[in-house]
């Protein structure tokens, strides 16, 4: 699948999903039609997000759904991911294509125009633009109250490479990120904490692909 058309992308959360592991999570969201998936777990050991990565890749290995990694070039490579999602203060992406060759998937966060372009020229294949509408997931002090649409439609302007929204996304209000210029949008609580996250999932994405 091409990454322009990823509509709904979780990003796991160990710590943010309802007593339930991540491959549990995981499974579910697959069955709900999640386009791709990003280990996160902040929080747990090496080993632990290691051996979580390695169960991860076979429940997305068998949907033929890609699976990346956040931050780390090394666990990416330790668990054959097809990628890897890089903020502004995590290794470039020179690093990630030496390590990871060519074909793997190279995110990179982005929540201004200016580092949109630096992000698109160091060779990212996506952008993950937010907070869109903050969170209480991650701190983003900088924009508590997010940094709206319109940043994102400025982002996607900017850059030929698809952007996806991400921060305090669900499926009440995914549409007007698509509808400001990104391809698609990410998620974790709104999967990860949701009472049912196959339903959550297939919601979002049906959000999205409206
Ligand atoms: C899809 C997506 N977009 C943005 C992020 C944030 O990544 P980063 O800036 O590296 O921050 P941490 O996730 O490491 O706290 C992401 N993980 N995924
Ligand atoms: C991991 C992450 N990155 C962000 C960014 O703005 O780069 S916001 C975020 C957390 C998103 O969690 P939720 O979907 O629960 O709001
Ligand atoms: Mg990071």
């Amino acid at each position: 699948m091409n990454i322009t058309e990823w509509r709904a992308y979780l990003v796991t959360a160990a710590n943010r999903s309802a007593g339930r592991s991540t491959p549990e999570v995981v499974a579910a969201a697959l069955d709900g039609g999640v386009d791709v998936v990003q280990l996160r777990d902040k929080g747990v050991s090496d080993r632990e997000r290691y051996e979580t990565g390695l169960r991860l890749r076979e429940l997305t290995a068998d949907a033929e759904v890609p699976l990346l990694v956040n931050d780390r070039i090394d666990l990416a490579a330790a668990i054959d991911a097809d990628g890897v999602h890089l903020g502004q203060t995590d290794l470039p992406v020179s690093v990630a294509r030496e390590r990871l060759g060519d074909s793997a998937v190279v995110g990179v966060s982005a929540s201004t125009v200016e580092q949109a372009h630096e992000a698109a020229a160091a060779g990212a294949d996506y952008l993950g633009v937010g907070a869109v509408y903050g969170t209480d997931s991650k701190d983003v002090s900088g924009d508590r109250d997010g940094i709206g649409t319109e940043r994102i439609a400025a982002v996607a302007d900017a850059v030929d490479i698809p952007v996806i929204g991400i921060g305090g996304v669900d499926a009440s209000n995914a549409a007007p990120v698509v509808e400001a210029g990104a391809t698609g949008v990410a998620a974790l609580s709104a999967i990860t904490a949701a009472s049912d996250p196959a339903a959550a999932t297939e919601a979002l994405r049906a959000a999205v692909a409206e």
